[in-house]
């Protein structure tokens, strides 16, 4: 069963869309890039509001790949209690692969769960996929960098999708990436753990308008029926 992921922005958005049957509520800044980060308290303030009836999430922004950057962002994402981090890895192979290593050790000693988002629209290498596994990545999502009218579909094909989904083997996986209503059919085919979505849950599909509860609850349903259908294909 695919679940649903939903960047939100705030404590009354964290609610909505838990009320609209999000799975994961993920604290992200649109107005700060892809992955925008979200001030540490207001991060706190939407965990504590959720109080466990939702897993959690929240990017760390859209850093410069270093790995004291990066380290830095993550510990000081730890402090507010939130379920999982999300690092953005917007460098070439070589920095992406410097960041992985940085963060190995934090993730083992502090029991980190830390989803690694590669960006679609930025030629990731998959050999990336097998360090973040060995690295103890709790999952690796794709997104896009650029939101510019492009989807997750402009740049992979659904075989490139599934071949990604494979070789993250037992990490948590993700889809995202300007995706919209008719794209959750497809991709629910190929069974990721969950589909993110910002865009198509708010008002007239803007990203950086406000989140719209009637939306989520649209694509929720969506996502249960399409789960169903997949579930009953298998089955027969
Ligand atoms: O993590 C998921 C994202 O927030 C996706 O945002 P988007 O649907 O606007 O591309």
């Amino acid at each position: 069963m695919s679940k649903l992921l939903v960047s939100v922005t705030s404590v009354e958005e964290a609610l909505l869309a838990m009320e609209g049957g999000a799975d994961i509520i993920d604290m992200k800044n649109p107005h700060l890039g892809a992955l925008g980060a979200l001030p540490l308290t207001v991060v706190a303030e939407a965990v504590n509001a959720i109080n466990g009836q939702r897993v959690t999430s929240a990017t760390t922004g859209d850093l410069p790949m270093q790995p004291d950057i990066i380290c830095q962002a993550v510990m000081q994402m730890a402090t507010t209690g939130v379920d999982i981090i999300k690092v953005g890895f917007f460098g070439s192979h070589a920095e992406n692969a410097s960041c992985i290593s940085a963060l190995q050790p934090l993730i083992q000693k502090n029991n980190l769960h830390v989803v690694a988002v590669l960006m679609a629209d930025m030629e990731p290498t998959l050999e990336v996929v097998e360090l973040l596994r060995q690295a103890g990545f709790f999952g690796v999502m794709l997104d896009t960098a650029r939101k510019n009218g492009q989807t997750l579909l402009s740049h992979l094909t659904i075989n490139q999708l599934q071949n990604f989904l494979y070789l993250a083997g037992d990490m948590q996986t993700g889809l995202a990436g300007s995706l919209a209503i008719e794209h959750i059919e497809q991709l629910l085919a190929i069974k990721p753990s969950y589909i993110g979505v910002r865009g198509a849950v708010c008002w007239e599909g803007s990203r950086i308008a406000k989140l719209c509860k009637n939306r989520v609850s649209a694509i929720s349903t969506l996502l249960y029926n399409c789960n169903k259908l997949v579930e009953n294909i298998e089955l027969a």
